[in-house]
């Protein structure tokens, strides 16, 4: 969300970044609801100041046994509360609306964002390691799994239906050891490791940004305020709604874990062959809340990206970097990168990781603040980044490091969590 205050005095940088990112909002249509807001607003205070003044009146009245006066004042007073009843659940009505118009306002990108409309318009800034390449017929991630006995994708789906699959024998080894290895080498630099719910109330995605737009890939608890998290990203968020932090308790770091559900809805017949595109799958999370500033911002933006690359170059994968455009972005971002990694079988770059700086747009939302030295308060600024996703990493990992009798090499780094094993099907 931005201040309703910068999108008064900017209106056509909000309108501009609205069109940038296809997003639909009126802004004319919110500055016309927030006037009359404003307006009522002020009659009512009007009305109520009115009110006190007559209150004083009346006692002076009774005071002088001026009875028709005071009986005037009374009618007066009468007058007064009739409007300030008829106009305050209309003041009420239209402050909800105008804070639900302002959730769908998007923030402003940073210049360095390419303008795109998808996808196909982010920009690559940066490639890492030789694409793999086999002198033996490779084979892609499902047939890897599925000749060394490591996924059950049928029986899962006869569990929980389709986009759904079950990790069996070294695979799922792998996931847990990605896991933990990721955790590890964040905690090792200070990160504080957080394992949070992966059921939250509807605050948490309003306050992450999910809501209310994103509501369609969400799974809902029936009959409860509880929803299942798509990232830890909203449990975190969600965990610190309506705190006013110490400026020295700045800047916080979590390297977070949860399973992520998502209804992956309008993705129908895309991606349907393994486990790139599920509905539940389990994340390392990096997450920041650090003090309203630009710099400090970017300075951890790239130094969350650059952790996932330390991660990505230890387990030997090949991979790019994409400067995400203004269309494919999404309304909460200021900038955002993909890291995308070589998957040898589809022949191209596939996202593995998606690392964005958001300034205050989350924090407002979720009211989160901090106290600066001389006192004053701040929203904060909030960014994110993944560290490990899987099974989708696993998909680089098994098919860049098979090896021509059908085995897959571990890569060092991995090893001290596979109990030293070297290789899968040897
Ligand atoms: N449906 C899915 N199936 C498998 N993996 C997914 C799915 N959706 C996302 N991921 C993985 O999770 C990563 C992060 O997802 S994201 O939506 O892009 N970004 C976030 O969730 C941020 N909180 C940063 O992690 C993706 O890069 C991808 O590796």
């Amino acid at each position: 969300m931005l201040d309703l205050a910068f999108i008064r005095n900017n209106a056509d940088t909000v309108k501009e970044a609205a069109r940038l990112k296809n997003n639909t909002i009126d802004i004319d249509a919110l500055l016309e609801l927030d006037r009359r807001v404003v307006t009522l607003q002020h009659e009512v205070e009007e009305a109520r100041a009115q009110q006190n003044a007559l209150s004083k009146k009346i006692q002076q009245a009774a005071k002088e046994k001026n009875v028709e006066l005071r009986n005037q004042y009374i009618a007066e007073g009468k007058q007064l509360s009739e409007s300030i009843k008829e106009k305050e659940p209309l003041l009420t009505q239209l402050q909800e609306e105008r804070y639900q118009l302002l959730l769908l306002v998007p923030n402003i990108p940073d210049p360095s964002t390419p303008v795109g409309k998808d996808e196909d318009d982010n920009v690559p800034i940066k490639y890492w390691g030789e694409k793999t390449q086999f002198d033996f017929p490779a084979l892609d991630h499902y047939d890897l799994m599925q000749r060394l006995n490591m996924v059950d994708i049928e029986r899962a789906v006869k569990v929980a239906g389709s986009r759904s699959y079950a990790l069996k024998g070294d695979a799922a080894r792998l996931e847990l050891a990605l896991m933990n290895f990721a955790f590890d080498r964040l905690a090792r630099k200070g990160y504080t490791p957080v394992i949070v719910p992966s059921m939250a109330r509807d605050f948490c995605f309003v306050g992450n940004g999910q809501f209310p737009k994103g509501r369609d890939q969400v799974y809902e608890v029936e009959g409860q305020d509880l929803y299942l998290v798509g990232t830890a990203e909203v449990s975190i968020t969600g965990m610190y709604k309506d705190e006013i932090l110490k400026a020295e308790e700045l800047p916080l770091t979590f390297v977070g874990y949860s399973p992520c559900f998502r209804q992956e809805a309008g993705t129908y017949g895309k991606d349907t062959r393994g486990v790139f595109r599920i509905h539940q799958f389990n994340k390392v999370e990096q997450y920041i809340i650090c003090e309203a500033d630009h710099e400090v911002s970017v300075r951890w933006f790239e130094e969350l990206e650059r952790n996932a690359e330390e991660l990505i170059q230890a387990l030997e994968l090949p991979y790019r970097i994409v400067n995400v455009c203004t269309g494919d972005m999404g309304d909460g971002k200021v900038g955002m990168h993909d890291i995308e990694c070589w998957i040898p079988s589809e022949n191209r770059y596939r996202e593995t990781h998606s690392c964005s700086y958001f300034h205050d747009w989350q924090a407002r939302r979720a009211n989160i603040r901090y106290r600066d030295a001389e006192g004053k308060v701040h929203f904060v600024h909030t960014l994110n980044n993944t560290a490990i996703a899987s099974p989708r990493i696993l998909i680089p990992l098994l098919e860049t490091h098979q090896q021509a009798d059908g085995s897959i090499r571990i890569p060092e780094a991995l090893r001290p969590y596979m109990g030293g094993q070297e290789y899968i099907g040897r």
